[in-house]
């Protein structure tokens, strides 16, 4: 009998977790280069919508510069050059006609340390919206406790809206940067190593969190944290000097990875 793995083609290192779930992104063959260094090689990637991919790997492996081209951030520094495929939900983001502004108002990211804005928590929620050309006080006040709530923030803030933010803990400002991006409506979040910054027990929140969001969310997470990636995680890769050696579900990953490098890796022989 066949396993779903074996028929795969060499090249197509990528899963489709069940092979059904439609797609939130579809990387096909992506490469990238900052001046001479070929930072991403061949990087294909299916990830399916409301599932938590996890990015795993050694520092200097490609993980931030694959997500941060997820949204197309990476091309705002002019030595980086791309090519290759990444499909949006059926729409290629490098395409001439596509919007980057689109882009953005789907696909949200949270950073490894908090940074809200210097204002209020109220105001850093309803940024982006006011941005988007909501005036109305009422529904800006939705906004602002649904978001909150969303991001499990709601309870330690509802009596302090208009107070700054940078007066919350760093967990609690992690998690109103992730109320902030929920603020928008995006489809997708991308998180770079969102915990890396904040204290255990701040850690378990945002985990909480992440399990709740991706009943609505695709979510894709940078994360060193071996513990974090099988808690959390429904497919992990392995990316290694910018190629993914595997990636599969995470159970998979962590209990019977195909690849050496990705045993060792994952046994912390390496990185
Ligand atoms: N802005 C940049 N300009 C030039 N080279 C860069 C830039 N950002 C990353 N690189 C290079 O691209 C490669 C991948 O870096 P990247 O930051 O994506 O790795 P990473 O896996 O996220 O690392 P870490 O875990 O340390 O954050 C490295 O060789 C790095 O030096």
């Amino acid at each position: 009998m066949q396993t779903k793995h074996e028929n795969r083609s060499v090249e197509d290192n990528s899963i489709n977790a069940e092979e059904k779930a439609p797609l939130a992104y579809n990387v096909e063959q992506l490469n990238l280069w900052y001046a001479d260094n070929h930072a991403l090689q061949d990087i294909s990637m299916k990830i399916p919508e409301k599932s938590v991919t996890a990015i795993i790997g050694p520092s200097g492996c490609g993980k931030s510069t694959f997500i941060k081209t997820l949204n197309r951030m990476t091309e705002m520094n002019p030595i980086v050059k791309t090519n290759g495929s990444i499909k949006y939900r059926e729409n290629e983001i490098f395409a001439k006609n596509f919007s980057v502004e689109y882009l953005r108002t789907k696909v949200g990211m949270v950073f490894q340390n908090p940074n809200p804005f210097p204002k209020s928590i109220y105001d850093n929620v309803t940024y982006g919206p006011k941005i988007h050309g909501i005036k109305d006080k009422k529904t800006l006040d939705e906004i602002v406790e649904r978001s909150l709530k969303k991001a499990a923030i709601w309870d330690e803030t509802k009596d302090r809206l208009k107070e700054n933010a940078f007066g919350l803990s760093g967990g609690q400002q992690q998690r109103l940067c992730i109320a902030r991006c929920l603020a928008i409506e995006p489809d997708i979040i991308l998180m770079d190593e969102p915990t890396s910054a904040l204290d255990p027990i701040s850690t378990l929140k945002i985990e909480e969190l992440v399990q709740e969001l991706k009943k609505d969310y695709t979510i894709v997470i940078v994360t060193h944290n071996m513990q974090q990636a099988a808690r959390i995680s429904d497919s992990t890769a392995f990316f290694l000097n910018g190629v993914i050696v595997e990636h599969d579900q995470t159970d998979k990953i962590f209990s019977s990875p195909e690849k050496k490098e990705t045993e060792d890796y994952i046994s912390g022989r390496f990185g």
